[in-house]
């Protein structure tokens, strides 16, 4: 059949599931955590089509058609107006929320910076950073919020390993004005959905402003201070700096670098941050799989410190770090809008609809895992994952907008645990894993706070 004579996907098409679910209940629950705006049907059936205020929404579990959308459709898709009116104040056009050409010429001008040589040359300040926050630990007590202390010590990480430092910038701060920035973000997809106009005012708006401001501010001196004084570094701000259109020949305004910077400096490091909190939650709670990671590192460390050739030979430790994301992706939902019809699974999807790619779900979808609620690190072992759809699992996306720093991520996770597990054991008060709640990454709704026990 040619693609003209293809059905356009709606309410009719057999194989859908349609959500009925009413604005009413749907736009609330996306202001206070996305994810319970989710239809329920996605966690068990491969698409579920919705229309909420007038826009058609197609919600893709299934591997097969996700593998459909995001790569072989790439080219039909953009970020939308969504993630635009989200995230676009802070991030400006940078390479996460740029479409076309622009994003293009970001994603070709920064990719050395991620190519496997480079990355190995970040494990000593990767293991460095880790350390100072074992020292602190240990020096400092009994009890830790554990989403902070991953949020500081990725962050010190990014700031290290891509701008060569800290530079003046206020790091305390920065890192304040980014949750500051994501906290109302429920409030944006939910007024985008309605077409409501962008001045209109909600809770959170002008200290999400001024957060906006204060980051931009800092690493617009930031540059200029780069700019005066070049100083032969090779990091990602001498990459944007050098950086230029090969269509166009343009260099980057300050603007399009702070764009970046604060792109790499958000996606960079709350995500890992929170895929580590979670896996120490988990191993709190399963003594037994902790007692095999340890083994592990012992084994390859033989008890001296983590060095950066250990890295790779820990296994199961990413195993683990894995399983954590499973559970819990830090990027839970990621969309797309058409900006042309194209073919999907013998539908067509037409231009202007929302495709939603809602990574939880996938991850604990009923077909597509034996048990999906069991923390089992052994599903990544490499025989049970070569048996898997590739897209079953995607806590980094898909496509060509696949997370650039995925190499750089899953090294700083296994680094990070390798150093702190060794030196402590991390206990919570509560028996329960606490809940999660989705403000653009998935966090614990409260801050879990965890006991630190030295080994002995
Ligand atoms: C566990 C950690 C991480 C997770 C789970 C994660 C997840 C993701 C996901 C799902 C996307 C795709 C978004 C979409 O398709 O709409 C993405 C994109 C991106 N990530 Fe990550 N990320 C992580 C760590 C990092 C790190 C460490 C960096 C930088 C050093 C980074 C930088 C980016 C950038 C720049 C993009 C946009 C890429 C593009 O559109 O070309 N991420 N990330």
């Amino acid at each position: 059949m040619s693609i003209d004579a293809l059905p356009t996907i709606s309410e009719e098409c057999p194989g859908v599931t349609v959500s009925r679910r009413s604005p009413f209940s749907v736009l609330p629950a996306l202001v206070r955590d996305p994810l319970q705006a989710l239809p329920p049907e996605i966690y068990h059936e491969p698409v579920v089509y919705s229309q909420v205020a007038g826009r058609r929404r197609i919600l893709l579990a299934d591997p097969a058609l996700i593998h459909e959308a995001l790569v072989r459709n790439a080219d039909a898709l953009n970020k939308g107006e969504d993630v635009r009116r989200a995230l676009g104040p802070a991030l400006g056009q940078g390479l996460l929320t740029a479409d076309g050409a622009h994003w293009r010429w970001q994603r070709q001008s920064v990719a050395p910076a991620f190519r496997h040589e480079k990355l190995m040359g970040l494990l000593p300040p990767m293991i460095a950073t880790a350390e100072k926050t074992r020292d602190r630990w240990l020096a400092s007590g009994s009890s830790i919020g554990i989403g902070h202390e991953m949020m500081r010590t990725t962050f010190d990480i990014i700031v290290e390993t891509m701008m060569s430092g800290p530079g003046g910038i206020d790091v305390a701060r920065v890192e304040r004005g980014i949750t500051d920035y994501l906290k109302p973000t429920g409030w944006v997809f939910a007024l985008s959905i309605l077409d409501a106009p962008e001045w209109l005012p909600y809770p959170g708006r002008s200290r999400a402003r001024a957060a906006a401001t204060y980051l931009r501010s800092a690493i617009t001196r930031m540059i200029a201070e780069r700019r005066r004084k070049p100083d032969g570094r090779e990091d990602l701000v001498a990459l944007l700096l050098a950086a230029s259109d090969p269509e166009s020949g343009r260099t980057m305004t300050d603007e399009d670098i702070a764009d970046n910077l604060l792109t790499f400096m958000t996606a960079g490091h709350e995500t890992t941050a929170l895929g580590l909190a979670w896996t120490f939650l988990l191993l709190a709670r399963h003594p037994n799989h902790e007692a095999r990671v340890l083994a592990e590192i012992d084994e390859v460390t033989a008890g001296g410190p983590v060095r950066p050739e250990h890295i790779a030979r820990l296994a199961y430790t990413r195993q683990v770090f894995s399983e954590a994301m499973r559970l819990y992706p830090p990027a839970p939902i990621i969309t797309r809008t058409a900006t042309r019809a194209f073919p999907l699974g013998g539908f067509m999807v037409p231009q202007g609809a929302v495709l939603i790619l809602p990574i939880h779900a996938v991850h604990h979808h009923a077909t597509l895992w034996e048990s999906p609620e069991r923390f089992d690190p052994e599903r990544f072992a490499p025989e049970p994952a070569k048996s898997r759809h590739r897209y079953a699992y995607m806590p980094f996306g898909a496509g060509p907008r696949i997370c650039i720093g995925s190499a750089f991520a899953t090294m700083e996770a296994v680094a990070i645990l390798a150093v702190l597990l060794q030196a402590v054991r991390l206990r919570s008060r509560a028996d329960d894993m606490p809940a999660p709640m989705m403000k653009v990454t998935l966090r614990p709704k409260k801050e879990a706070e965890m006991l630190v026990e030295r080994r002995s």
